[in-house]
This record gives structure tokens, C-alpha cells and sequence, in this order.
């Protein structure tokens, strides 16, 4: 029943919930459930409605899977991400997303047979191969262990000069690490070197300051990129590693390069997705806009087909619960600030772009603050964002209201345990006013998260005691965790009898889509995820 295939999208009705009740569903970005410590930001702070769905009834609160294997990823080591936790959420099956596939690819070297190398290869011969993208082993966005094959494969297949842009990261590895990966990165480019292959780093940045903004939050952040990585200018701001980076300008693009970017993750590419392929681009001046061949690891956006050539063939997410619940009649709000805002409807319809149908869809964004890392204001927009889901669902207007609430994740990634509490705290408040709406209204409420983040801040042993650095201080863990994350269901219209299963012990957030729909009267379709929930009989 593949996109191509003929869909049948009208649901079956649930033999034992009824429709019409107004369903909220919360997502708290980067909120795992850990064990108590002082480095457990969300056991820290006051977090009372959070705190009283998992003590108020047992068989409405669980936890499920939001990593590895479970959201689509290689192995029980990946954590979990936005993409793949929004992806499940929302399509309510397993893809395997974006790290595993290109690992396949790679492994049996399919990723050189497709269209898109035929098209970037042509320029092998008499151009330059330029390589963009993020420098770690994170695993959420890029993995450099897939850049080294990259390089191998590339220079193997004719590429005779390779220039890499590498974005350095402290978000999903330790902060500092960025150091030994350049190394290590020098060190295969010095291989190539000797074996004839003019290949070097050619520029460098922060991930947070280059390149890799998301949802149109920040141009100046893709015009920073694009000052380095295609025109050659750029102020001096290396690491000392990278310092040997000189002569900028010499590394520039001209016509006839290729551009390959080696993330496979969406969010962060698009923008500069934009900037390399549209002819009429105008969120900032390109100064010029050499005629290259530029290929994504994936195609980051289905709807926009951005970028028209890639080098693996993005997972196919299609029929999801938001796309099957429009269909058949529910009228949908989403609302997140920007840093998130396509959390829920981007991520959430399968990396598609736009409404299904926009006359029973609103989706709403809160403007971010830009400029600033979020511990400097660590309430980011949560109340705007409760707020906005409180007036849709007294407004009756809609069935299904939906938000991301970002602040565990983007200030548990700044590092900073003080202001990551007072982020907790903001969250839950914003849980409050939207359980206070649902209960105005006699609604039912979703309460969960897309990974873990918040609630572990350092690095750790592996009995659990925190690590220190040589120099004896904490290891903060600025990225997300494998940890499992909390799912809470209630609210006045919650029929009774409704409780969690204890027969699917091993979910995960793909379960969560059938769940959803069995609380809007549904019945998920057979090849969905199995739903979380039963109806006993009183
Ligand atoms: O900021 C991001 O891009 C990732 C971490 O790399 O976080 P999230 O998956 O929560 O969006
Ligand atoms: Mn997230
Ligand atoms: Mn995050």
C-alpha cells in the first residue's frame, strides 16, 4: 500500500470509544525519565502536573522506547532524535531512517550506482568535489565514520580534488570533542593526500553559527555558511586543529564543482537546500551563485523535492496519522515556536512540508527569540505556546490540537543545569494550561515526549556515577539520551475503562499514533504500531 499504490483512508470506527473529543496532544521535547539525582534537571525543578500524571493513576501513565532500534535507528547505542521521535509519533510505524539507510548504502555500495552520483561524479575529472556537513559521531544529523567510507568511495571513483566544509559540533557529542574528530579527519585526508588526491578541510564553523539553522529561524546562520563554503570569505574562527585552514578564497566554488552534503537529517539542510538550488533565491544576497552540480546524502524535504538529486533514497513515510485522521474528518491545530515548529508538522507528516488539507488544518508558529542560546532565556515560548493551544481548544474549532514544547531540549543542550530547571518548570506550566483547557472542555489529553535530554546533564560511568574530565570537572552531556520517555492519557472525555495495555511492554513512540486515533474513535490501520490502550469493562 505504498504511495503509489491505491490508499483506502477511511478508518474503521473504534467498537468502544466514541468521536468528538477534543484530543490534545503534548510533546515535550527532550524530557526522558531517569533516576533522581541532581543532575536529573526535571526531578529537580517543580514540575507538579507532570509529576501528578505519574502519580495520579498508574494505568494511564507508562514509558516508552524513544531510541535506537525502536525510532528506525542503527542499534541500542543511537539515541534518540526530533526527526525519528516526530516521525514515529506521527506515522505510527518504524522507518528505518536516514543513519541506517546510508549505512546500507554504503556497505553495499548502492550509494555509487544511484542518479545521484552519476550526476555529482561528472565532475570528478576537471572540478573540485566539495563535502558539506557535520563533523561527529552523533549520529543525529551526520556520522563521520559514513564520511570516511565517503571519502574512500568518492576518491576511488575518480574524485581528484575534495575540498571538506565541516561544521563542528558540541550538541550531540561532548563539548570539545570537535578536536579529535578533525584529527582524525586530517589524518585520512593526509591518506589521500599521498595517494594523489588533492584533499583538504577548506572551511570550518559551529554548527550553531553556521549553516545548520532550521525552519527559516535565522538566515544570517546560512549566509555565514555560504560566505565560507562558497564564496571563500570568512573571518578566521577556527579551532586550533583547523586552524590550517588558510587561503579561504582559494577553496571557493566555481562553476562546475559538486557540492555533496553528507547529513542525512532534514531540519538543518533545507535552508541551505534552498540557497544552492533556487535560481530566485531571496533570503539574503549569494553575491554569486556558481553553476554546480549539489546533491544531498538524502532528499531532505518530499514536498518540495529539496534537493533534486541525492545520493539515497529518503525513508518513505507516507499514510501518516495525521494525513489518515484529516481525511477522515478531524480538524487539526499544531503550534510550536520556531526552533520546533516543524517538529510537529514537518517531522510529524513524514518530512513533508504544507497542509493536507488546509481548510481542517491550522498550524502555528510562535517566532523564536534568534540570536541568543536558549539558557539565556530559558522559558523560551512555552506559555505563548500553551496559550495558543488553550484558545484552540476552548475555540472548539478543532479535534486534535498538537504542540511541541522545546524547552527541555534546547536548554538541556546549552549544558546549563540551572537554567535547564527553570526550563522544566516553564514546560510544565505550559502542561497546565493546556490539561486545564482539555478539562473546560471535556476533552482527553496525550502527554509525552520525543527522546531524553533534560533529565540526564552529565556523562557516565557505567554504574551511573557522573565522570570527570582530567582537569576534575563534570562531564556535562549536552545531548540527548537513550532513555525511555514518559506517555500520560486522561481528561474528563477519556471514556472510562481506558487504561494502558500491559501486553505491549516493549513500545515505543511509534505506538503512539494508533493511540491517538483510538481516542478520536478509530481504529489505526492494521499495518500501524499496536495502540497503547484497552478498554476494560467496568
Ligand atoms: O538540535 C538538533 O538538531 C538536535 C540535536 O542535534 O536536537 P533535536 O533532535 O531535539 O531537534
Ligand atoms: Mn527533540
Ligand atoms: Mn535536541
Amino acid at each position: 500500500m505504498g504511495s503509489s499504490g491505491k490508499v483506502s483512508w477511511k478508518l474503521e470506527d473504534h467498537p468502544k470509544l466514541p468521536k468528538g473529543k477534543t484530543v490534545a496532544v503534548v510533546v515535550l521535547d527532550g524530557w526522558g525519565e531517569n533516576k533522581p539525582d541532581e543532575y536529573n534537571c526535571i526531578h529537580v525543578a517543580q514540575t507538579p502536573t507532570m509529576d501528578s500524571l505519574k502519580q495520579g493513576a498508574p494505568e494511564k501513565w507508562r514509558l516508552v522506547k524513544a531510541h535506537g532500534p525502536a525510532v528506525g535507528l542503527p542499534t541500542e547505542d543511537d539515541m534518540g532524535n526530533s526527526e525519528v521521535g516526530h516521525n514515529a509519533l506521527g506515522a505510527g510505524r518504524i522507518f528505518a531512517q536516514g543513519a541506517k539507510l546510508v549505512d546500507q548504502a554504503l556497505a553495499s555500495g548502492k550509494i555509487y550506482e544511484g542518479e545521484g552520483f552519476k550526476y555529482i561524479s561528472e565532475c570528478f575529472q576537471n572540478a573540485t568535489l566539495h563535502l558539506i556537513g557535520l563533523l561527529s559521531d552523533g549520529g543525529v544529523h551526520s556520522r563521520l565514520d559514513q564520511l570516511q567510507l565517503l571519502l574512500k568511495g568518492v576518491s576511488e571513483r575518480g574524485a581528484k580534488r575534495i575540498r571538506v566544509h565541516i561544521l563542528t559540533d558540541g550538541r550531540d557529542v561532548l563539548d570539545g570533542s570537535s578536536v579529535g574528530f578533525v584529527e582524525t579527519l586530517e589524518n585520512d585526508l593526509a591518506k589521500l593526500r599521498e595517494k594523489g588526491v588533492d584533499a583538504k578541510i577548506a572551511s570550518g564553523g559551529g554548527r550553531m553559527y553556521v549553516t545548520m539553522d532550521r525552519y527559516e529561524n535565522d538566515w544570517d546562520v546560512v549566509k555565514r555558511g555560504w560566505d565560507a563554503q562558497v564564496l571563500g570569505e570568512a573571518p578566521y574562527k577556527f579551532t586550533n586543529a583547523v586552524e590550517a585552514v588558510k587561503k579561504l578564497r582559494e577553496n571557493a566554488m566555481t562553476n562546475g564543482d559538486a557540492v555533496v552534503i553528507f547529513n542525512f537529517r532534514a531540519d538543518r539542510m533545507v535552508m541551505l537546500a534552498k540557497a544552492l538550488e533556487y535560481p530566485d533565491f531571496d533570503k539574503f544576497d549569494r553575491v554569486r551563485f556558481p553553476k554546480i552540480r549539489y546533491a544531498g546524502m538524502l532528499q531532505y524535504d518530499g514536498e518540495l523535492k529539496l534537493p533534486s538529486k541525492y545520493l539515497v533514497s529518503p525513508p518513505e513515510i507516507d499514510r501518516t496519522s495525521g494525513e489518515y485522521l484529516v481525511k477522515n474528518g478531524i480538524r487539526t491545530f499544531a503550534c510550536s515556536e520556531t526552533v520546533k515548529f516543524g517538529h510537529v508538522t514537518f517531522f510529524w507528516n513524514g518530512n513533508r512540508s504544507g497542509y493536507f488539507n488546509s481548510e481542517l488544518e491550522e498550524y502555528v508558529e510562535i517566532p523564536s527569540d534568534v540570536g541568543i542560546t536558549f539558557n539565556v532565556k530559558p522559558n523560551m515560548k512555552a506559555l505563548e505556546i500553551g496559550e495558543k493551544a488553550r484558545d484552540a481548544i476552548l475555540s472548539r474549532k478543532f479535534d486534535q490540537v498538537r504542540v511541541n514544547i522545546p524547552n527541555g531540549d534546547m536548554v538541556g543542550h546549552t549544558g546549563d543545569i540551572q537554567a535547564t530547571v527553570v526550563a522544566c518548570k516553564a514546560a510544565d506550566e505550559a502542561v497546565k494550561m493546556i490539561l486545564d483547557a482539555i478539562e473546560e472542555v471535556g476533552g482527553i489529553y496525550v502527554v509525552t515526549a520525543d527522546h531524553g535530554n533534560a533529565e540526564d546533564m552529565v556523562k557516565r560511568n557505567k554504574s551511573g556515577q557522573p565522570l570527570k574530565d582530567k582537569n576534575g570537572e563534570l562531564q556535562i552531556l549536552t545531548s540527548h539520551t537513550c532513555l525511555p520517555v514518559p506517555i500520560a492519557i486522561g481528561g474528563p472525555g477519556l471514556a472510562p475503562g481506558v487504561r494502558f495495555r500491559k501486553d505491549v511492554p516493549t513500545g515505543g513512540l511509534a505506538n503512539v499514533a494508533a493511540t491517538v486515533m483510538n481516542l478520536h474513535g478509530f481504529v489505526a490501520p492494521s499495518d500501524y504500531e499496536t495502540t497503547l490502550i484497552e478498554v476494560a469493562d467496568n
